[in-house]
């Protein structure tokens, strides 16, 4: 079988080649001009770089056309929630604009191909108390131009599916993290914060954003596994929730990786990193997509954290 994955030189991109390398899968991914291939370059040559930008529609087409695959992942995206707010345009082109070549280069193509899009929770944004946890059916009350992008690549997905009969499923994953996540994301942030102070590259203080927001966190090498296990087993047109079914406040989750170093740290607050608007709460049902292929995480959270710091000090050292 072979499988694209967009975004493969990315966090989750990376994780998910290695995973259907070992499940014997022929992986191919797209890469940017810009793009580091830092966190694939151990798995060259078995996987295939196509250089390839989604926001050209003629790079896509040649791209689908020559790689035929039995299987596309779409993860490439802007995904930075405060960046969407920075250049609202920006995001909601990139991640449309990309997606639409992408569906329409598979159906130009007439290609049997199944398709996962990487979705998010950010989608149901404002959730009401009595709506946790989240099911597929709660309404999408989204808070910022990412979540507004990702909804429209969902409905897309939708769409594409009902006008043409394509098969594609949509992911609404919740938090995840692990080994390479962006360092602009929460828990790779304070975690490089730590390691930094450990080595003594930085005074002894963690600058934090808002600390009581609480979010579902699944690890990546969990999440990557659903991926495989969403477009063998699921049901096309239909949406579902990737998500560890608790949630813990972002200030927790610091408490846990100050806990495994030794370094004594203060905590300062950083205006800077307060957002707009921010979710308060998000806290995911993954039932629906655990009836369907039997999946469930298996990470334990503090074994994430503590393979997060590693990275982090493999990184400095
Ligand atoms: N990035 C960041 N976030 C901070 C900080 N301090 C507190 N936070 C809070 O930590 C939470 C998580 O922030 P991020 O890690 O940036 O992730 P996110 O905005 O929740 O979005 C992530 O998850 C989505 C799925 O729910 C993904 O779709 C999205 O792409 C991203 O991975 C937010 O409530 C944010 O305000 C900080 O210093 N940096």
């Amino acid at each position: 079988m072979k499988a694209l994955i967009t975004g493969i030189t990315g966090f989750a991109g990376s994780h998910l080649a290695e995973h259907l390398l070992a499940h014997q899968m022929e992986v191919s991914g797209t890469v940017r001009k810009t793009s580091s291939i830092k966190h694939i370059a151990h798995l060259l040559p078995a996987v295939r770089l196509y250089e390839c930008e989604l926001t050209n529609e003629a790079n896509v087409e040649k791209m689908i056309a020559d790689v035929k695959p039995d299987m596309i992942f779409h993860l490439a995206a802007q995904s930075f929630v405060p960046k969407s707010w920075e250049s609202p345009l920006e995001t909601i082109y990139n991640n449309i604009a990309g997606q639409i070549h992408l569906l329409e280069a598979v159906r130009k193509a007439g290609i049997n191909c199944k398709l996962l899009l990487a979705c998010s929770s950010e989608e149901y944004g404002q959730v009401e108390t009595q709506d946790i946890p989240i099911k597929e059916t709660t309404p999408l009350r989204p808070l910022n131009p990412y979540a507004v992008s990702k909804i429209t690549q969902n409905y897309l997905g939708y769409q594409y599916f009902r006008s043409y009969g394509m098969h594609i499923v949509c992911m609404r994953t919740f938090n995840h993290t692990g080994p390479r996540r962006g360092e602009q994301f929460v828990t790779s942030n304070f975690a490089r914060q730590i390691v930094e102070i450990e080595r003594g590259l930085k005074p002894p203080i963690l600058y934090v954003g808002n600390l009581e927001a609480k979010r579902d966190f699944t690890d990546v090498r969990d999440v990557v596994r659903a991926y495989r296990l969403a477009i063998e087993k699921c049901e096309p047109g239909e949406v579902y929730n990737i998500a560890s079914g608790s949630s813990r406040a972002i200030g927790e989750m610091l408490q846990t990786l100050v806990s495994l170093s030794s370094s004594t740290i203060s905590i300062q607050e950083d205006p800077a990193r307060l957002r707009p608007a921010d979710v308060p709460e998000l806290i995911g049902d993954y039932s629906k997509f655990h009836h369907r292929t039997g999946w469930r995480p298996e990470i334990p959270f503090e074994q994430t954290m503590q393979d997060l710091l590693s990275y982090w000090r493999a990184e400095f050292s």
